[in-house]
């Protein structure tokens, strides 16, 4: 088709298949882009040709049956031997076994392995190797390898997430995915050069420096270990705007269906309202309009961030890896949560036709849900990111200045809110800055006081971790409002469009304080009388926002071939769709199944029963 952006080829492929999750899913998304962006020019000189021609057809196996979060303790190991220039993979234990990689049970004929690399005696951690697993002419499992799907999951029930283990399984030295940490032996100036120097000399030198690799098994470390870790900061950076879409398509399902379906006379003989007029269906389904919208913004925001720091990266300069981390893993995490609870709401919405397969929501949900484990567990992934909040705050309280997005903490937290009854986005944006600020502080001030009191760091990590967690949460938030907010002043839009946009942001905001009150409040930064202001805007929003809501979901544009779904349709056929989802089930296909001889016959005609039939019965 000429696509020639990776991600938008990677959801062009999604809609031949919406929702599926191509057992080749993992080839795109995550096997390229490692050879891409980890592997020599050498490496990548002989493997990427084979992979982009779907000869080399490939995973990422990290996670494993006991470790998957921490990537330090994976047991797969990785030991080189000098005398035959090649790597042992084995996997020691039971839990060193790989668990949970798709595309790997049946479809991958290689993939890159994280395991921990031993040379000359010593463990150097957890490095990158290509290991072919099946063959190329036939797809037999290769010896030393086994290999198995995991069984039925929750959903991605058309992606062979797999298990995988070796039995000493040797491979080329060469194999190890060296652009970043080398075995061999070459000078330690070389390694810096590749940083420093990149710009003034010949790009061939620098390509030379990876084939002088000596064979000894001398170990070279990475400028940065978490370099390694790249594919993942990539995904992260990229499930915000999957997770964005997935709450999309179900807000587009859900409000054109509530604009369908009309329930309830208003008044005795009056008409049935379309679902939609309820204030209720409007509280539940448009601040996740709103949100689908905020998200999007804050998925091109980040994946735009994640482009400019790897260019940086490209060029030798890794400063900004630590913000980009705690970007990509906070919005990660806060995406996913909002928009997998979201599209749970959006089915909710649709009353009982939700609950069947035929409103298509049951795959949106099970497609974006497992967002919030894969590429590391929410969780842990706002922690990483309340880990770099903790840092910004010790260096303000040293009076440094913090980068753009981080530049409220450390902020005074005894202003008052500007809030009035006309609710500006300035003071919207003031106030998640003074929330986020306060539970920063407050994280950090109860850190201090356990670590005071003679805890342990770990310790008083662990015994604040909840306060992180919603320092952590509120920043992400901050993050969306304030994107949200420059988006729509920035954007070069018709008046009209910036008036409904507007209304939409302000929605976001205002409801985001209103379902977070007791942060915004514990301190008084509200009054009650100005949450009587947001209270009652949320609800004039309501009816702004209501005239232009389905306007707002075709927005969108997701063609109903995406949507896969009876109740999202563009032309509203919404009843007749339903009735011919019904009449095309298997089970429908005969007038009497087959159960009926085996099961119900011998109920209600024992005596027209077989004597085997009765039998079985007894
Ligand atoms: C252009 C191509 C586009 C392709 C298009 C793709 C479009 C895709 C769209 C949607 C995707 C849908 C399909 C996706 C399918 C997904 C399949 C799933 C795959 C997987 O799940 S792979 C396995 C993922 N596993 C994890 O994520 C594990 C999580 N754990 C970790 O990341 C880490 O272990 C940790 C962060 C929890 C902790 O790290 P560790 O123990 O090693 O180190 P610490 O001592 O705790 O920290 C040290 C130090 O390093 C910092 N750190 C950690 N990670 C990074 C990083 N990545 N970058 C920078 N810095 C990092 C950490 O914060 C510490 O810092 P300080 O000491 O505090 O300074
Ligand atoms: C659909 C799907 C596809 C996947 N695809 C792949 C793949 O292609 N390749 C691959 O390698 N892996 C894959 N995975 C595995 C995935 O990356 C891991 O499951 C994920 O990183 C979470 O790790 P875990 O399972 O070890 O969770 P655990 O770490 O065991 O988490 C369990 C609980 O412990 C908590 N916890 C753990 N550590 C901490 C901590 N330090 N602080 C506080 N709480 C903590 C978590 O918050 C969570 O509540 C996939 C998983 C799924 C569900």
């Amino acid at each position: 088709m000429g696509i020639t952006d990776m991600q938008e080829a990677f959801y062009y492929r999604e809609c031949a298949a919406a929702h599926e999750n191509s057992p080749l899913g993992l080839h795109y998304a995550m096997f390229l882009p490692t050879i891409n962006k980890q592997a020599t020019p050498e490496q990548k000189k002989k493997w990427l040709p084979l992979a982009e021609n779907y000869k080399m057809i490939g995973t990422y196996a990290q996670t494993e049956l006991g470790h998957g979060t921490f990537i330090r303790g994976l047991e797969t190991t990785a030991t080189y031997d000098p005398k035959t220039k090649e790597f042992i993979l084995d996997s020691p234990t039971l839990t060193s076994k790989k668990y949970w990689p798709g595309c790997l049970g049946k479809t991958s004929n290689h993939c890159v392995v994280m395991a921990q690399l031993y040379t000359q005696g010593k463990s150097h951690g957890p490095h990158m190797f290509m290991v072919q697993i099946r063959s190329m002419e036939d797809h037999s499992v290769l010896p030393g390898i086994e290999v198995g799907v995991i069984g039925n999951k929750f959903g991605y029930g058309t992606n062979d997430n797999g298990f995988l283990s070796f039995d000493k399984l040797r491979i080329p030295r060469e194999n190890m995915l060296m652009r970043y940490s080398q075995v061999g032996r070459i000078p330690r100036e070389n390694m810096l050069m590749r940083y420093s120097q990149v710009s003034r000399i010949p790009r061939e030198n620098m390509l030379m420096r990876y084939s002088q690799v000596h064979e000894d098994g001398t170990y070279v470390k990475p400028q940065n270990a978490k370099l390694a870790y790249g594919s993942m900061v990539l995904i992260r950076s990229s499930i915000v705007s999957d997770a964005a879409r997935g709450l999309a398509q179900a807000c587009v399902i859900s409000i054109r269906y509530s604009a369908v379906r009309r329930q309830t006379e208003a008044y005795p003989g009056g008409e049935e309202p379309q679902i939609l007029d309820y204030q209720t269906q409007q509280y539940r389904l448009f601040p996740l309009l709103a949100s689908a919208y905020s998200l999007q913004l804050a998925g091109k925001y980040v994946f735009n961030t994640y482009l400019e720091v790897n260019d940086q990266i490209e060029k030798g300069n890794l400063e900004s890896m630590p913000e980009l981390h705690a970007l990509s893993a906070g919005l990660k995490a806060f995406s996913t949560y909002e928009a997998s609870a979201g599209i749970e709401v959006c089915r909710i919405c649709c009353g009982g036709h939700g609950y069947s397969q035929a409103s298509g929501l049951p795959k949106i949900y099970v497609d974006v849900v497992p967002g919030c484990t894969y590429e590391g567990e929410n969780t842990v992934m706002m922690l990483q990111t309340a880990r770099y909040l903790m840092k910004c705050y010790s260096r303000a309280k040293q009076g440094q200045k913090l980068p753009g997005f981080v530049q409220y903490i450390g902020q005074n937290l005894n202003k008052k809110s500007c809030m009035s009854e006309e609710v500006a986005l300035g003071c919207l944006v003031m106030a998640y800055e003074h929330r986020a600020a306060r539970l920063v502080e407050a994280a950090a001030m109860r850190m201090q006081s356990l670590i005071q009191g003679g805890k342990k760091q770990h310790e008083a990590w662990n015994g604040s971790s909840v306060q992180l967690f919603w320092a952590a949460k509120a920043h992400c938030h901050l993050f969306c409002v304030k994107n949200f907010v420059d988006a729509i002043q920035a954007k070069s839009l018709s008046s009209k469009t910036v008036t409904v946009m507007k209304s939409v942001c302000q929605l976001y905001g205002v409801h985001g304080i209103l379902e977070n009150l007791g942060e915004f409040m514990q301190d008084g930064f509200f009054s009650g009388e100005q949450v009587g202001y947001l209270q009652r805007k949320m609800l004039a929003l309501f009816e702004n926002i209501r005239p232009n809501a389905v306007a707002l979901v075709d927005a969108f544009d997701y063609p109903d071939m995406v949507l896969g779904s009876c109740l999202g349709r563009y032309d509203g056929q919404v009843y007749q769709a339903l009735y011919d989802y019904a009449k095309s089930a298997p089970m429908n296909q005969t007038e009497i199944h087959s159960t009926y001889y085996k099961h119900l016959k011998p109920l209600i005609n024992p005596e027209t029963t077989s004597d085997a039939m009765q039998f079985a019965k007894l």
